[in-house]
């Protein structure tokens, strides 16, 4: 392309360029025609300065002068070029510096302009590195878009990038990891990612709730049984830590795990030897074991609830998944992707509101009322109001304080539509039905696990499944 085809950048935003260079007469000439072009120009005259203003006022490009005070000597120009990282820095150079211009190439300059500069030559110049440059700032945060796709682990927090970075790289290694966390902030999907991106990602992912189950049944479970080693046993059943043989084992709330357990497994850890249920020969299977929990284990190793050897051996690497109160700035984000799941959008006034919600519950909470909202919208409604997520969520509207940043009107529209008996009472009632049954089943049937993946008691479990027939 010849610098006459190229449009200028007229509809861009201005491109921030740093201009370096110690003659005042360039820069003056120089900076004046940038300018014009629709560039903001920062001007320096050595390379202090250029340092200084390369950190404040973070240039999309850089054009430099490899000759300047106080030595003039271009191999400190040259050095200079590689404290711009990430930048395209065009170099200005004499028009018998070919070979300068070549090292300057080598170090990562992304082009030259030979002085005298012809301005349609730094017009083609300028306008090709900004938008090299802005390529490749979107293709960099595409790709951590699709990083946090892959994964499945929403979020643009700090603390969710590092996440994801230390995922990617604990990953491939085979040591252990013991993920901790609150409830329902994704330390099962911590362990899939680190499943899929391993070394095996085509073995099982095998989870096991260890809360769940009795000492017996958990053992049996863990490590198979042999028949007729208890009533009820009619056949072999081989134990999960075969099933999953070379890919992931997942040890989903570990530290409810039975004391009795605890040494078995410590054992499997060890040695990767386990005994089945009524099995006189011990048998092998190797596999990488995640472990998670949202109970503090130091403190029940400190107070004897859970052996200190096999704290240790679960603890090759911690990863800690943070409660959505430590990254509210995600809220919108992940709600926004909860409801484009499901097909719908959501109004800013409920973003608002979402956003000043406490989420207890953590990402699974927000998700369910943003899905539970999704599936209450009444035919026509395209997005979601503050009015159905508060339904969902099953918070009274009531006077105007109940609901953050709206008004007392709502409330009586949920009266309206909450009539008993109606469409809205049916879907209600399918929707928590369906809650339920989901809880549940994660929970392997343990009913105190359920409740508290729902975030309610035990006793009102127990109500809500009669009440629903589920028992
Ligand atoms: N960062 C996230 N991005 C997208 N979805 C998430 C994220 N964190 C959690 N979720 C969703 O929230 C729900 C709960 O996640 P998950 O089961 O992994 O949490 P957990 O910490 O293991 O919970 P628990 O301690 O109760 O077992 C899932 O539906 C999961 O997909």
């Amino acid at each position: 392309m010849s610098p006459s085809t190229l449009p200028a950048l007229a509809t861009e935003s201005p491109g921030r360029v740093l201009l370096v260079d110690d003659e005042p007469a360039f820069q003056r000439l120089g900076g004046a025609f940038l300018r014009n072009l629709g560039q903001e120009v920062t001007v320096a005259g050595d390379a202090d300065q250029a340092l200084e203003a390369f950190a404040t006022v973070r240039p999309e490009l850089v054009l430099l002068d490899l000759a300047m005070p106080p030595s003039m000597d271009p191999e400190q120009g040259l050095a200079l070029i590689a404290r711009f990282a990430g930048v395209p820095v065009v170099v200005l150079t004499g028009h018998a510096d070919h070979e300068l211009a070549l090292r300057a190439a080598d170090l990562g300059a992304w082009d030259f302009l030979p002085k005298p500069i012809d301005p349609d030559l730094l017009r083609f110049v300028v306008t090709r590195a900004l938008r090299k440059h802005r390529l490749d700032q979107e293709l960099q945060q595409l790709r951590q878009q699709q990083g946090e796709e892959a994964m499945g682990l929403l979020g643009q927090a700090p603390v969710m990038q590092s996440l994801r970075a230390m995922i990617r790289r604990v990953a491939p290694t085979q040591v252990n990891v013991l993920v901790l966390g609150p409830t329902g902030t994704g330390k099962e999907l911590v362990a899939r990612a680190l499943h899929e991106h391993g070394r095996q990602p085509t073995a099982p992912f095998v989870p096991v709730h260890c809360g769940a189950l009795s000492a017996e049944l958990l053992e049996s479970e863990l490590f198979g049984h042999l028949k007729g080693s208890f009533t009820g046993a009619y056949r072999d059943q081989p134990g999960l830590v075969e099933v999953a043989r070379g890919g992931t084992l997942f040890l989903d709330e570990v530290g409810e795990m039975p004391a009795a357990m605890q040494v078995k497994l410590l054992r499997f850890l060890q040695e990767g030897s386990f005994m089945p249920v009524g099995g006189r020969a011990l048998r092998t299977s190797e596999v990488r074991v995640v472990a998670a929990t949202h109970r503090d284990l130091e403190a029940m190793v400190r107070t004897g609830d859970f052996r200190e050897d096999l704290y240790y051996r679960l603890k090759g690497v911690v990863l800690r998944t943070p409660a959505l109160a430590e990254r509210r700035p995600d809220v919108p984000l992940l709600a926004a992707r909860f409801a484009q799941m499901r097909g719908v959008g959501i109004s800013s006034s409920a973003m608002a509101w979402l956003g000043a919600c406490d989420w207890p519950g953590n990402v699974r909470e927000l998700k369910a009322v943003v899905e539970a909202a999704a599936a209450l919208l009444l035919p026509g409604q395209s997005d979601l109001d503050a009015e159905v997520l508060a339904l969902a969520a099953g918070v009274d509207l009531g006077p105007a304080s109940a609901l953050p940043g709206h008004g007392s009107g709502a409330g009586s529209a949920v009266g309206a539509v909450g009539e008993p008996g109606g469409l809205l009472d049916a879907a209600l009632t399918e929707l928590e039905r369906r809650l339920i049954s989901e809880a549940m089943q994660a929970s392997g049937g343990n009913q105190s696990e359920a409740a508290r993946r729902l975030g309610v008691s035990r006793v009102g479990l127990i109500k809500k499944l009669g009440r629903l027939g589920l028992k």
